[in-house]
């Protein structure tokens, strides 16, 4: 037989992606697509589910085109998607009652807090590790059962089922015959007992979501079924599925207690491997499953950014600065500070540590001198200052030192970046040669269900790093910087 492949469908927020990988973890081939954004109202984020699968379905086409190889060349199907986005559709006939509502998409916020003024904060986070929050799916799912008419009768009839983005490709690419997920997406609804590893019933009441809707969950790497779409000419088995953020993790083979890593992406979202025990964060941090492999259990420790490298979008899209998110790069490096400039990029609210909806971004510390490279070098900044916050919560969280953190996503490319994260970290970033870890991660965790490779050990291999960020040592400075930082904060919480 030639030589097999592994195929990694990157379902994320901003575009679909599919990614041949071959037995080394090198990319064969890749093939990318964005697809429509919907914001019908402020705050709201919508995608079509429709769109998500024929976004998919044709990079699936276009990478395997692209790699010269069919179907009986793919060993097995990852899958690993953007979290939390929910998606409600009619069992029998596959229709979705309603868009996709977007982990950014804010219009349960209210109820969110009315949850937390009737006091069900510990109790949701002691069974889920969760924060209350809009983000998450629950409050999604029950919102359509609310407002879209008949909704809820349909459910209760067993008529309707949920799922997150990975439960609708595999519904899509089994033709309907498979409805699951896995506990790493399900850690992510708030309907999900992390510790008893099961639905909860009492949750499940609290939103008034029937246990009829639900996926069945299944562990991060076995066979769940396989493709019957025409896409394929044979039926390939689909053998691994993560949530992106905890892919991630596994493609940068954080595999041992305390290995943390930081995507930076439209969000970023660091991520510490806690073993086989979540840690409950007295720091506003989220505990989530990481994957469970056969019996096995790993949970994180994760903080989440809302904006990351979607602030470098604000500034090519809103501001107008830049004309491309590489240039940014250019911009920042062209004066060697931000002049006391300071950028919280709080334009949808702040996530962890601080956890507060209802803030928005801004820019302090602008004098006569300021200029544009000073504004991009801030908003930079900005981000590394974020991933600061959320290290220094974890760090308190787990008690450990951080001894290096590991990056991947689109903005780690920005070298400016990367080594102002150093610096204020004062912990030496490390890039790894292949950045696409996400997609990776799902690959190895599909390839590891079949057999196409033995063991973790074996892939640990694979793991090259490209650059290492070093600090620079000017410790008095970042003092300064931090201090700073630390005012904008607070101003923007005080508003
Ligand atoms: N060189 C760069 N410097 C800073 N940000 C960048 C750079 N290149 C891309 N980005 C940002 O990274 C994000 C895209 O990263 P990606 O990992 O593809 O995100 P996602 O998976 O969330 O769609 C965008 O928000 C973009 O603005
Ligand atoms: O699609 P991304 O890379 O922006 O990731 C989104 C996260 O999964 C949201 O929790």
């Amino acid at each position: 037989m030639s030589e097999q492949y592994i195929l990694s469908l990157d379902q994320g927020t901003s575009s679909s992606r599919a990614i041949v990988f071959d037995h080394d973890g090198e990319i064969k081939a890749v093939a990318q697509q964005e697809f429509r954004q919907i914001f019908p109202q402020p705050g709201w984020v919508e995608h079509h589910p429709q769109e998500i699968w024929t976004s998919q379905a044709s990079v699936i086409a276009g990478a395997i085109a692209s790699a010269g190889i069919n179907g009986l060349d793919i060993a097995a199907i990852g899958i690993t998607n953007q979290r939390e986005t929910t998606i409600v559709w009619d069992r029998e006939t596959g229709q979705p009652v309603y868009n996709a509502i977007v982990w950014q998409d804010r219009r349960t916020a209210s109820y969110c807090d009315a949850l937390k003024a009737e006091g069900k904060t510990e109790f949701i986070r002691e069974k889920t590790g969760l924060i209350i929050d809009a983000y998450f799916s629950a409050t999604k799912v029950k919102w359509i059962l609310d407002h879209v008419e008949g909704a809820r009768e349909k459910a209760e009839a067993g008529k309707l089922i949920f799922g997150t983005v990975d439960s609708w490709l595999v519904w899509k690419l089994t033709r309907g015959e498979v409805h699951i997920t896995d506990v790493t997406n399900a850690s992510r609804t708030m309907l999900y007992n992390i510790h008893r590893l099961a639905w909860d019933p009492e949750l499940l009441e609290l939103f008034g979501i029937p246990a009829a809707m639900l996926p069945e969950v299944k562990t991060s790497s076995e066979i769940y079924g396989h493709t019957k779409t025409t896409l394929f000419a044979h039926k390939i088995p689909i053998a691994g599925i993560a949530g992106d953020q905890q892919a991630a993790l596994f493609g940068q083979m954080c595999t041992e207690p305390g290995m943390v890593k930081n995507t930076y992406g439209t969000g970023c979202f660091l991520l510490m491997n806690s073993g086989d025990k979540p840690v409950v964060s007295k720091n506003n941090l989220l505990a989530t499953i990481a994957w469970k492999i056969g019996e096995e259990v790993t949970y994180a420790l994760e903080g989440s950014i809302f904006v990351g490298g979607a602030i470098v979008q604000w500034l090519r899209d809103g501001l107008g600065i830049i004309r491309s998110s590489g240039e940014v790069e250019t911009l920042a490096h062209s004066v060697p500070d931000a002049g006391g400039v300071y950028f919280v990029p709080a334009l949808t609210g702040l996530a962890a540590p601080y956890w507060n909806q209802d803030v928005r971004g801004a820019i302090s510390g602008i004098s006569r001198g300021t200029t544009a490279a000073h504004i991009a070098r801030a908003a930079l900044e900005g981000i590394a200052f974020q991933t600061m916050d959320v290290v220094n919560a974890m760090i308190r969280d787990a008690g450990i030192e951080l001894k290096e953190l590991r990056v991947d996503g689109g903005a780690a490319a920005n070298n400016v970046l990367m080594q102002f994260q150093a610096d204020i970290l004062n912990t030496t970033v490390i890039r790894p040669k292949i950045i696409e870890t996400t997609a990776l991660g799902a690959a190895y965790l599909a390839g590891l269900a079949v057999g196409y490779w033995s063991d973790i050990h074996e892939i640990r291999q694979h793991w090259h790093k490209e650059k290492e960020f070093i600090p620079s040592g000017e410790q008095q400075k970042m003092e300064e910087l931090k201090e700073g930082w630390r005012d904008a904060v607070d101003r923007v919480l005080e508003r």
